[in-house]
């Protein structure tokens, strides 16, 4: 996970140094650290924003490189759990810690105060936890473990940069064993595993219904399990389970499992191994998921099965045997849950927030609880029903202080706007002094009336004078054009509205593009299609870096038709080498996987990254902007390209060959400024959507 952090580090252009061991190696005895670089373009998903990241990587090794920790502000290390070999490494690098530098410690399973035991007192007050989660370029979850020793500008400094400069959302846990999210999540794993096995269930119903009715992540729990791998989940129980106090509930439920013994035993330890309660095997040439038969660890492929209940209340109400076992694990879980405060933290809502950014729970577990009818009192029912004891937080009805408003914040809060135009799509907010403009659509999707307020919007903002945001209130900038508005259009033979849709968009971005006022994106999440094409149209980007952003329409048998194709000849400005480029994010409907990627590859001249998706909006509001200088729509010069010469049209299917030759006939005409583009869009937009081979539909 070392250099995982390291390149995360380095995606913020921070400078990082990554120190490994020495290697034996008498002539290279960086040869060790030099194998975990070589190793970060290929962690998957990848660790790197971009390949060029690597540059603010400094290597060297633990023996002969120490003086490079005298130049770091942070040092975190991140070896292998024994205390021990953390001692030993700890003696090692704090001579060489500036005076006012942090050390910390990414540990998973050992506590502060034990970490703390042999460090000398100057360094206490600088020492904390950081438990990044993996991987840690996506994972939003930073749990931060302090105590008294730790001064508060020591606090200050170390949370300012994980959330300004890594993106972290910080969620501060007591110094108890596996902290909080692991501490519930693995809980629930054993909890879940081990109780199905004895009772010998199927983990593809179990996981369906994790899924379906409790909207976890298409994982589930047997699919994390083998994600996680068995070995290590071996490893995190066994450390939780000797650190926790002899009456924990989860030493009672990590019950002896020879099945699980016997898989690990088998090298059956999931996605590492060779397989897990799941394996991808190749039948008869076809890529197949199956799941285990726990009788005799054979495989059998998987057929997608049904889940005949509506909702969790429905399947709890069933008496069916998975009714039950799920009654069973959830009383358990949350009598479990509810045990843990105020020992482990005494915030509900930092516990769900814990769940859902460390292990992408759509919903915490509180807020879930709500989903379940009268979900509190059921859970008091079951309990005394089991003759289960009620932990402090139920008997004493504490849950009733729940604020239900708190679980999920978006990331503007509406109340403190002022909504100054607004119709079914989106709307125009006053938010402090700024002019904001957000879509209110699924996915933000583009349809009329997101453009027609769009359009309204940007003549607001010029009779005010004043700059106009386009800013997501959800997580994503826009998923472009709803195409299942456009395949309905179709189906019904709509054709007025769709060249409404055609003649909205294209007015529109015409419209943010020539106004005399900025305009300025905060794109986070997805920016694809339409969506891309307001970014192109924009005066400014501040981008997470986590931007998913291009014009993806060619993969959806469309090809770019708000203004993109235009925007790619447009910006080459006659440069040959830019407008191949160019041409290649359209034909191959480049979907940029950061923003770096999406800087380099669509050749955006304005825009600034920020590692915080939370801030995006913070940071363009504290942005100044020049006065506008309106561009004049010039004709500019085509370079003569042949591109069945330039490009490799082998690769390609029909409708990109037949977008290569639209392509080419602007091409020959040599000179021709925007409109005239924009006109020729529009015409093979047209041709080319007569292409029946379209699959619009989700
Ligand atoms: C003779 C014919 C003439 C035709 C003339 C037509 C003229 C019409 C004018 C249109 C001009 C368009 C011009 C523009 O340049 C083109 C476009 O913008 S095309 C759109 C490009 N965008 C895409 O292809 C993105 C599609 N979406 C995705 O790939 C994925 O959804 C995602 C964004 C990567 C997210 O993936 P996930 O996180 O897995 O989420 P889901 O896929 O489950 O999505 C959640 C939810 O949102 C719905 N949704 C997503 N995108 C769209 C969309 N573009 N339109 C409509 N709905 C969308 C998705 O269906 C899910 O819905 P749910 O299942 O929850 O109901």
């Amino acid at each position: 996970m070392g250099s995982a952090i390291a390149a995360l580090i380095a995606n913020s252009s921070c400078q990082v140094v990554l120190l490994d061991i020495a290697s034996n190696n008498p002539n290279d005895r960086n040869s060790v650290v030099k194998k975990a670089i070589e190793n970060i373009p290929k962690q998957r998903p990848p660790s790197l924003s971009h390949p060029s990241k690597l540059a603010f990587i400094k290597i060297g090794n633990l023996k002969d490189d120490l003086q490079l920790i005298t130049e770091c502000d942070l040092i975190i290390e991140v070896i292998i759990e024994q205390i021990d070999i953390k001692y030993k490494l700890y003696n090692k690098i704090i001579p060489y810690l500036q005076n006012d530098a942090i050390l910390a410690s990414n540990t998973s399973t050992l506590p502060l105060k034990q970490l703390k035991e042999n460090i000398p007192d100057s360094i206490k007050s600088r020492f904390v936890i950081t438990h990044f989660f993996n991987p840690p370029r996506y994972m939003e979850l930073l749990e931060l473990i302090t105590d008294q020793a730790v001064v508060p500008m020591v606090v200050d400094k170390i949370t300012n940069f994980l959330t300004i400069n890594l993106g972290k959302t910080i969620v501060k846990s007591n110094d108890t064993p596996g902290f909080i999210a692991n501490r519930i999540g693995c809980y629930l794993l054993e909890l879940v595993v081990r109780t199905a096995i004895k009772a010998n269930l199927n983990p593809v119903i179990i996981d369906k219904i994790f899924t379906d009715l409790l909207k976890f992540p298409n994982t589930g729990i047997f699919g994390l399990y083998d994600l996680i791998g068995h070995d290590v989940m071996k490893l995190i129980s066994t450390s939780l389970v000797n650190s926790l106090p002899m009456n924990d509930q989860y030493k009672k439920i990590y019950i002896l499992t020879p099945i699980l013994d016997k898989m690990i035993a088998k090298n059956l330890i999931g996605r590492k191994g060779v397989g897990g309660f799941y394996r991808i095997s190749a039948i008869n040439k076809v890529k197949t998921k199956e799941v285990i038969n726990f009788q005799d660890f054979s495989y059998t492929a998987i057929e997608d099965p049904k889940v005949e209940y509506n909702s969790i209340n429905e399947l709890l109400d069933s008496g069916s045997i998975y009714g039950q076992f799920f009654k069973s694990i959830l009383v358990e879980f949350y009598l479990y849950l509810t045990s843990l405060i105020p020992e482990v933290t005494d915030n509900i809502y930092d516990i769900d927030k814990a769940m859902r950014l460390g292990y992408s729970w759509k919903q915490g577990p509180f807020e879930l609880l709500y989903n379940i009818k009268d979900g509190f009192e059921w859970l008091k029912k079951e309990a005394t029903i089991k003759n289960l004891p009620l932990p402090k937080y139920v008997a004493n009805n504490n849950y009733k202080t729940i604020d239900s408003s708190k679980f999920q914040v978006s990331r503007i809060n509406l109340r403190e706007s002022e909504v100054l135009l607004k119709n079914n799509s989106a709307q125009v907010l006053l938010y402090q002094d700024r002019l904001v403009f957000s879509i209110s659509t699924k996915m933000n999707c583009l349809n009329e009336e997101v453009f027609t307020l769009l359009l309204e919007a940007v003549d607001l903002a010029e009779q005010r004078e004043q700059d106009l945001y386009i800013v997501p209130l959800t997580d994503n900038f826009s998923a472009g054009a709803d195409l299942k508005l456009v395949a309905h259009y179709i189906k019904t033979n709509d054709f007025t509205k769709l060249d409404r849709l055609l003649e909205l968009g294209q007015q529109a971005m015409m419209r943010l593009k020539y106004s005399h006022i900025n305009i300025i994106s905060c794109a986070v999440g997805f920016a694809l299609g339409g969506g891309c094409e307001i970014l192109l149209h924009s005066d400014f980007i501040v981008a997470h870096q986590e931007l998913n952003a291009g014009l993806v329409e060619v993969s959806r048998g469309l090809v770019p038709a708000f203004g993109g194709i235009k925007e790619m000849f447009y910006r080459a400005q006659g440069n040959k080498d830019r407008l191949i480029k160019n041409i290649i994010n359209i034909l191959t409907a480049n979907k940029t996987s950061s923003a770096d990627y999406f800087i380099l590859d669509y050749g955006i001249s304005s825009a600034q990254i920020n590692m915080n998706k939370q801030m995006i909006f913070l940071e363009a509001s504290q942005l100044t902007f020049p006065k506008k200088v309106v561009k004049v729509d010039k004709k500019i010069t085509l370079p003569q390209i042949s591109l069945s010469e330039e490009l490799d049209i082998s690769q390609y299917n029909e409708l990109q060959i037949l977008l290569l030759a639209q392509l080419q006939d602007i091409i020959a005409l040599q000179e021709i400024d925007e409109q005239e583009i924009l006109e020729r869009e529009r015409k093979i937009f047209l041709e080319l959507a007569q292409n029946p081979k379209k699959d619009l539909a989700f």
